[in-house]
C-alpha cells in the first residue's frame, strides 16, 4: 500500500482532500478519522497536521504526503517538492505598520514575529541581517498591537488580516507558496505506484486547467483558427460533409476561453463549442 500524508486541518485541508477525490480516491466523510484506507487503488491516507508532513515524510515513515511549500522549507526536513497543486497559493512578506521600517535594512534592534521561524531565520541570515525573531502559532498580525513585535512575517493572500491590523507590506515576497506533492529527498523516483498517483493528480490540474474546444471553419481559415487553438500536441481536423469547412478539436486553457471564442467567431468559425473535461491521463 501507498502510504500518503494529507493536511488534517487549515487552509490546505478541504482543498487537498477535494482534488483527490476527483482523482478517483476515497477520502474521509468524517473530520475526526485520522486513517483511512482505500483497498481499491491500494493507498492508504493518514491525515496530519500539515506542519508535521514533511517530517513524516523525510522519515521515510509515509511515502509522500500533501503540504505547503512554505512549511516545508520552514521545517528543513529532508524532503522535495515533486508536482506543485495550483491551491493555497500565498506569499510570505515581512509587514510592519507605516513609518516603522522601508526594508529589512531597518530590521536590526527590531523584533519579528511569525509562525515560520525557519524561514525567517535563514532569510535573515542569507540577507546578514540581525534581528530577533519570536514564534507565535497564528493570529501573528496583533503581535505588534499588542506590543509582542514590531515586524511581522506572514502569509498573506489577500492582505486583508494584515489590513484589518493596520500593517502594510515592506521588501520583496520572501517566497510564493502553493499546495506541494512531497517525497524524501533522493527518494526512489520511479516507483510505480507514485508515478500513479501523480499522474491522477496531473489529471486533475489539466481537468481544472482546460475545456475542450470544438467549431466549425472554413478550410482558408484554417491554419489562423488552429493558431489560435494548437492544442496541447495539435488539433484533431475532421472534415464535415459540407464542402470547403472542417471540424476541429482541440484542448484550450480555461483561462481565455471565452476570448479564443470571440477570436475564433470573427474569423468566421461557426458552432463553437467548449465542454469540461472530467479527468484526463496526457
Ligand atoms: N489565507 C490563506 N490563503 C492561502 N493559503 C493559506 C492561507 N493561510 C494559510 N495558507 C497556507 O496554508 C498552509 C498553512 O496551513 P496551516 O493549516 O498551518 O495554517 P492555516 O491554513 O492558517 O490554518 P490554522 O487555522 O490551523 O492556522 C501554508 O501552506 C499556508 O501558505
Ligand atoms: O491575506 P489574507 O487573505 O488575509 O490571508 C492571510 C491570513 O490567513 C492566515 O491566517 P489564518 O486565518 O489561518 O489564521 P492564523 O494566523 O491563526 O493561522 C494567515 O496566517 C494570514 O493571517
Ligand atoms: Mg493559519
Amino acid at each position: 500500500m501507498l502510504r500518503i500524508a494529507l493536511p488534517n486541518k487549515g487552509s490546505l485541508a478541504g482543498p487537498a482532500s477535494a482534488m483527490l477525490h476527483e482523482a478517483g480516491y476515497r477520502q474521509r466523510t468524517e473530520q475526526k478519522e485520522l486513517v483511512l484506507v482505500d483497498p481499491a487503488n491500494e493507498v492508504e491516507f493518514f491525515y496530519l497536521r500539515p506542519r508535521d508532513i514533511a517530517l513524516y515524510v523525510s522519515a521515510g515513515r509515509l511515502d509522500i504526503g500533501i503540504t505547503g511549500r512554505d512549511l516545508l522549507l520552514d521545517s528543513g526536513a529532508d524532503a522535495e517538492e515533486i508536482l506543485p497543486l495550483g491551491f493555497a497559493r500565498s506569499t510570505f512578506r515581512f509587514a510592519t505598520r507605516p513609518g516603522t521600517a522601508k526594508g529589512p535594512e531597518d530590521f536590526p534592534g527590531l523584533t519579528i514575529a511569525t509562525s515560520y521561524e525557519g524561514i525567517v531565520a535563514k532569510h535573515l541570515e542569507e540577507a546578514g541581517i540581525d534581528a530577533s525573531v519570536v514564534h507565535l502559532d497564528g493570529a501573528v498580525e496583533t503581535a505588534i498591537e499588542l506590543g509582542v513585535a514590531q515586524v511581522i512575517a506572514d502569509v498573506v493572500e489577500t492582505g486583508t488580516s494584515l489590513r484589518n491590523a493596520g500593517l502594510e507590506v515592506i521588501g520583496e515576497p520572501i517566497l510564493t507558496s502553493e499546495a506541494v506533492v512531497i517525497r524524501r529527498t533522493g527518494a526512489e523516483t520511479d516507483d510505480a505506484r507514485v508515478q500513479r498517483f501523480l499522474r491522477r493528480l496531473q489529471g486533475v490540474l489539466v481537468a481544472r486547467g482546460y475545456v475542450m474546444m470544438d467549431y466549425d471553419c472554413r478550410v482558408e481559415h484554417l491554419e489562423q483558427a488552429v493558431a489560435l487553438t494548437p492544442g496541447l500536441e495539435s488539433p484533431t481536423v475532421s472534415p464535415l460533409h459540407h464542402e470547403g469547412w472542417v471540424a476541429v478539436r482541440a484542448m484550450v486553457p480555461t483561462k481565455g476561453a471565452q476570448q479564443v471564442m470571440d477570436d475564433l467567431y470573427g474569423l468566421g468559425a461557426r458552432a463553437i463549442l467548449t465542454t469540461a473535461i472530467h479527468a484526463c491521463r496526457l
